[in-house]
């Protein structure tokens, strides 16, 4: 299934549990751009990452993909569209780096193939991507939280759907490897023409790489805006409690927040 653009409309959703609720939010994301969420903690990121990707039933509003409603999209056709890379979580079962990768595979393969068929060509290169060739066949449950999270990348990377959504995808990352993280997301989205969207803690980096930023606080989007509007913005400081300075980049002369 192809389409124009990721939209949402009147998208709001309430916490069962909680006093917590989302929006009303209408926007849209733009396909070939990275898009980051920032915001202090509990701001709604995570939330927003599951409406957009089905994984949460919104209360009221929708989310459309094109002109189709997220959720008239049959699961398996939704499984070639968009995919989450959430934060870390313990696996309840063990399986091997190269059989997390191959899951990845499994919403365009057919049965047949599923059965059969022989996947070492899209994981290869994947793998070496990200780094964890030499992980191969190792059990996730013995890898590091860094490679763990390499590994979730991986497997989305392999599912190679247009909409890719990243729960904080380099939290656990030492720089070399968050750079080169960084480096595969921008190609995604600028190469390939992949909508990306992903929750960014980092206010130092986040100038360096996004091409629109949404500034969250209380389930609402504050701001909407590119890294240049939303970074110089007053608003930074009044959502995040902290006292924050801002310097150029000396080459890219991109900004740097630094919290102080
Ligand atoms: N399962 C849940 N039940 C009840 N409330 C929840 C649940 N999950 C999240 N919330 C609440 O929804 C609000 C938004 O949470 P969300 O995880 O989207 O924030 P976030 O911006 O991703 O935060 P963080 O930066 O800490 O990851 C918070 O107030 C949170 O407590």
């Amino acid at each position: 299934m192809s389409f124009e653009r990721l939209h949402c409309e009147n998208l709001q959703y309430i916490w069962p549990s909680s006093t917590a609720s989302f929006g009303p939010l209408t926007g849209s994301f733009q396909p070939g751009a990275i898009t980051a969420l920032i915001g202090p903690n509990g701001a709604g990121k995570s939330t927003l990452l599951r409406l957009l990707g089905g994984y949460l039933k919104p209360t009221s509003g929708s989310v459309y993909y094109g002109d189709s409603a997220l959720l008239d999209i049959a699961a398996s056709a939704r499984a070639n569209l968009v995919t989450l890379v959430s934060q870390l979580m313990p696996l309840g079962f063990d399986l091997t780096v190269a059989e997390i990768l191959n899951l990845g595979k499994l919403p365009s393969m057919s049965w047949k193939t599923r059965i059969t068929g022989d996947t070492a060509p899209q994981i290869g290169p994947v793998l070496e991507q990200l780094g964890l060739s030499a992980f191969h066949d190792r059990s996730y449950r013995s890898l590091s939280g860094g490679e763990q999270q390499r590994t979730l990348l991986g497997m989305a990377l392999v599912q190679n759907t247009p909409v890719l959504l990243l729960d904080e995808p380099t939290a656990h990352l030492d720089p070399g490897h968050a750079q080169a993280i960084i480096h595969v997301l921008e190609d995604l989205a600028h190469v390939h023409g992949k909508t990306v969207i992903m929750a960014y803690h980092d206010l130092a980096t986040v100038g360096l790489f996004a091409d629109h930023i949404w500034l969250m606080q209380h389930g609402q989007v504050s701001l909407a805006a590119s890294p240049e509007q939303v970074l110089v913005s007053p608003l930074l400081e009044q959502v995040f409690h902290t006292t924050l300075q801002r310097i150029s980049h000396p080459v890219s002369g991109k900004m740097i927040v630094l919290a102080l």
